[in-house]
């Protein structure tokens, strides 16, 4: 299964810093991919700096149109969540989407869809699932690391990269890192 992220509305320069996290969240929280509407270099530099220090394959991508990547997404049989406050509460509705995930014998690829400002309603109309953390205005960084961690269901807290070149140790007293 593969999860990309596609990040509508970002603002060149305004949403830098919450875009970063959103992308550094995608990653640490286990998604394959983000992807924006246009591009951002301090997004994509900070997200190559980390992936180049801190392992993993994890993408920075710019998409030409966002409506047509989400139809060939869906033509490939991928799952397309939005997440928005306006949507279907996620303790009711995940159990249902990771069971649609493993239908048929791979399991689904999923595109998660994430706003900044005022998402445009065709977003809305092409989502499989419109999805939300609870129906109150929160944080696209808050609402993108709940939907990944009930979709990989605790498991990508564990994540380890091999071709790391910094490792923590976890430590419940120390700072350890491991420079490798
Ligand atoms: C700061 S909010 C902006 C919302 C904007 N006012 C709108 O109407 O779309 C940015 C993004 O965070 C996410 N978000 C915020 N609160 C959420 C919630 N309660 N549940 C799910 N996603 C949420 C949505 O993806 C939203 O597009």
């Amino acid at each position: 299964m593969v999860v990309e992220v596609l990040r509508l509305g970002h603002r060149w320069g305004r949403d830098k810093r919450i875009s970063t996290h959103v992308a550094l969240t995608s990653r640490a929280l286990g998604a394959d991919k983000i992807l924006f509407v246009s591009n951002d270099d301090h997004v994509k530099d900070s997200v190559n700096r980390i992936v180049e220090q801190w392992g993993g394959d994890f993408k920075f991508d710019v998409v030409d149109s966002w409506k047509q990547y989400i139809w060939s997404f869906k033509k490939n049989n991928g799952i397309v969540i939005h997440l928005t406050m306006y949507g279907e509460n996620i303790n009711e509705i995940m159990k249902k989407i990771i069971e649609k995930r493993q239908e048929g014998k791979d399991s689904k690829n999923i595109l998660i869809i994430i706003g900044a400002e005022k998402v445009p309603k065709e977003a809305y109309e092409l989502a499989d699932y419109n999805v939300s953390v609870g129906n109150q205005p929160h944080s696209e960084v808050a609402a993108i690391a709940i939907l990944l961690d009930r979709l990989f269901e605790g498991s990508s807290l564990y994540k380890e990269y091999p071709d790391a070149k910094i490792k923590v140790n976890p430590s419940d007293r120390y700072k350890s890192v491991e420079i490798r």
